[in-house]
């Protein structure tokens, strides 16, 4: 064998990096196993309730504890010390008609997910989120981001991106069946049936709808470990990183993709300088407030209810005007039926037809006659006609 065809047999291909990630990802995954709950753990299993639930997740001190009892009827202890925090407070975010529930938790450390401090159980809360506040001091150092995306990827949580379009169905028998309706350019059928032996399935129907991922905005964070300054250990991996991981998120199943708004506060405390410079970085997802001097705090409720994309619709009885001072609260992709279950239980049990007014009318600003599939649209104007 000559020496080029032994580098080309060393060299690191898909193949091989996949065999090596699966491996990773299977360690990984034991350690995003469910804790067993503590004594110690109570005042963590908060009860869902309302619309939507959003945490707040910081390093100890930013300011969640001051944003909570600003914006809520919860008063949660503020203090100038580390740590004031010491278990979930929730409140009742109430804006546009809509009860959002705000979940004040402790403060989080570098390597909270490891174990340290309470901060897994901490990171843990937030993957029953619909909605995850990323809340930094301004004042300190801007790393704070990129070490909470970190503390949140280790625990199982893909922030702002949406779930790979791939379908696997483990079977009894039958062998492995791999079909792509795109062709793959980032990872390769090898690759994926060398991940599938990894994790002994042998019978398996994996079909793949897409190729190149993209992140919305938050850039990926691959399984890797991180060094003492935050950045990654292993950067270099190239792009073709992206679908081999994912597809190995899909076979995991454990996975939580939820949206993130990023939340400076402290803003009254930092030069103009700084400010401009965190303005310029920010995305469309980037929130600058001050709950000291009372800044932004609108510009934060109203990302929020953007983010969580809740709908609200209204009624309205025949041959009067719409009811406009309580609408219905719904989450996107709610249809006519929604709305039905929104007023009375049985009332779609008993539906005929429904106009509907507003943008999610084919003729508006004429209204539309619509069956229960209808999607709803915020602000719409709903009438029910019953049997
Ligand atoms: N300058 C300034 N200080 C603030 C602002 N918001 C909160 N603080 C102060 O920051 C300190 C910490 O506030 P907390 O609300 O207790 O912070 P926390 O994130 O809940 O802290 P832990 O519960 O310990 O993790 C307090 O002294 C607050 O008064 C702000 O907008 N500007
Ligand atoms: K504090
Ligand atoms: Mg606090």
């Amino acid at each position: 064998m000559g020496v080029l065809d032994k580098i080309a047999e060393i060299e690191p291909t898909e193949y091989h990096l996949g065999l090596l990630k699966a491996k990773l990802a299977k360690y990984r995954a034991q350690l995003l196993e469910p804790e067993k709950k503590s004594a110690k753990g109570e005042g963590f299993d908060v009860l869902k309730s309302g619309d939507a639930r959003v945490c707040l997740i910081g390093f100890p001190s930013v300011g969640k504890s001051t944003l909570l009892s600003k914006t809520t009827k919860t008063e949660s202890s503020v203090g100038a010390y580390e740590f004031t925090t010491l278990t979930a407070i929730p409140g009742v975010l109430e804006y546009e008609g809509a009860r959002i529930q705000l979940l004040d938790l402790p403060g989080i450390v570098q390597d909270a997910a490891k174990g340290r401090g309470r901060g897994r159980q901490v990171v843990s809360v937030a993957k029953t989120a619909d909605l995850i506040l990323l809340m930094i001091d301004a004042t300190k150092s801007a790393e704070q981001k990129k070490l909470l995306e970190i503390e949140l990827e280790a625990v199982g949580i893909r922030l702002n991106t949406k779930p790979p379009d791939v379908v696997f169905k483990q079977k009894s028998a039958g062998g492995i069946t791999i079909n792509c309706t795109v062709k793959l350019t980032h990872t390769d059928e090898r690759t994926i049936r060398s991940i599938l032996q990894t994790y002994r399935i042998h019978n398996c129907d994996v079909m793949i709808r897409e190729d190149v991922r993209c992140p919305t905005s938050t850039p990926h964070l691959p399984l890797k470990p991180v060094t003492a300054d935050g950045h990654n250990a292993s950067r270099g991996f190239g792009a073709s990183r992206i679908t081999t991981d994912e597809f190995i998120d899909v076979l995991l199943g454990t996975r939580k993709y939820i949206p993130a708004l990023t939340v400076y506060n402290k803003i009254d405390s930092v030069s103009m300088e700084t400010l401009d410079a965190m303005a310029r970085e920010g995305d469309g997802r980037t929130v600058m407030i001050s709950c000291e001097i009372d800044l932004g705090i609108d510009w934060l409720l109203e990302a929020i209810w953007n983010e969580l994309g809740l709908v609200k619709v209204y009624t309205k009885r025949r041959g009067e005007q719409p009811d406009l001072t309580d609408p219905i609260c719904l989450r996107q992709g709610a249809t006519i039926e929604t709305v039905c279950h929104g007023i009375h239980r049985s009332l779609a049990s008993h539906f005929k037809y429904a106009l509907v007014w507003g943008k999610s009318s084919k003729f508006n600003p004429q209204p539309q006659k619509v069956g229960l599939s209808h999607l709803v649209q915020d602000e719409d104007v709903v009438s029910i006609f019953t049997k």
